[in-house]
């Protein structure tokens, strides 16, 4: 990574999130693998960009580059015009927050969903926690009632909406969403995507959304990044998506794997 440019003011006409040439790799010698190779994509504020791509592509490695849970060996990540040094600080995760695709895994099994939202603003010294917690559940349509229950007390689709409650408390600009829904059942899926359209819209939040279903993506997203073997193969724009206009043969692959969207097309 660069270290970080300067301390100059974030620019409001700067990208709300542009990565640039960023490279991963894990092992060393004969193990290594190069994850991400040479990625570069920006996101206007208030815009949704989907990674969509077969396993292994490297799609959460992106993801969990710029969130700081993995070095990046090349390539700059930037926020609103400031680029990040290597490490992430508090300031990061008050803009920047994530939500993964396990619900089940991602809350702790012994706290409650009012331990799990408390949590980031004790931490963050964020303040108000009462008036927050009872204001994100009523966001993520959970609402006071859910605020002392666990999570074996909930089902799949609520628990996701806990993660995003809690993704939520610091309000931040900028949510990446790594499979987001892909644990859930069908029905209760297209719920929790409606959800966080929603949520975008009102809070003016920005989305970076890692995906292996082009159905989820076309409804998501306004620009979507097709990635292969750690590389962006091409950058679609949704029209071209749903058009199923893609200059690759493997993301027309893609687009026949993806059942959800041939159905949802009518195709
Ligand atoms: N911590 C790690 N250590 C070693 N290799 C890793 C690690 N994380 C990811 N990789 C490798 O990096 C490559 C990209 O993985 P990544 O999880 O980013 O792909 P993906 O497109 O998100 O796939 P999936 O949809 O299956 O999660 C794969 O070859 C994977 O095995």
């Amino acid at each position: 990574m660069s270290p970080p440019s300067s301390d100059a003011p974030a620019s409001p006409e700067a990208p709300e999130l542009a990565v640039s040439g960023l490279t991963v790799t894990f092992g060393r010698g004969a193990t290594r693998t190069v994850a991400v190779d040479d990625v570069s994509f920006d996101i206007p504020r208030g815009g949704s960009f989907g990674l969509v791509g077969e396993s292994g592509s490297g799609k959460s490695t992106v993801l969990r580059a710029i969130a700081g849970l993995v070095p990046a060996a090349a390539g700059t990540i930037a926020i609103a015009g400031k680029t990040l040094g290597p490490r992430r600080d508090m300031n990061f995760y008050r803009t920047v927050q994530m939500v993964f695709q396990d619900p089940y895994g991602s809350l702790h099994p012994r706290h409650t969903v009012d331990r799990t939202l408390s949590e980031p603003a004790r931490l963050h010294r964020a303040g108000d926690t009462d008036a927050r917690i009872e204001a994100v559940l009523e966001q993520v349509g959970l609402g006071h009632g859910f605020r002392f229950r666990y999570p074996h007390q909930l089902s799949g689709g609520q628990r996701q909406r806990v993660a995003i409650a809690r993704a939520l408390m610091l309000e931040p600009e900028i949510l990446l969403l790594d499979e987001p829904t892909s644990a859930l059942d069908v029905s209760v899926q297209a719920e929790v995507l409606n959800l966080l359209a929603d949520l975008r819209a009102e809070r003016g939040l920005t989305y970076l959304m890692v995906s292996h279903d082009l159905a989820v993506v076309a409804h998501m997203c306004d620009r979507v990044a097709v990635m292969r073997q750690g590389q962006v193969l091409e950058v679609l724009g949704v029209e071209e998506l749903r058009a199923a206009r893609p200059a690759h043969a493997y993301t027309r692959d893609l687009i026949t794997a993806s059942r959800g969207y041939s159905q949802e097309e009518g195709a």
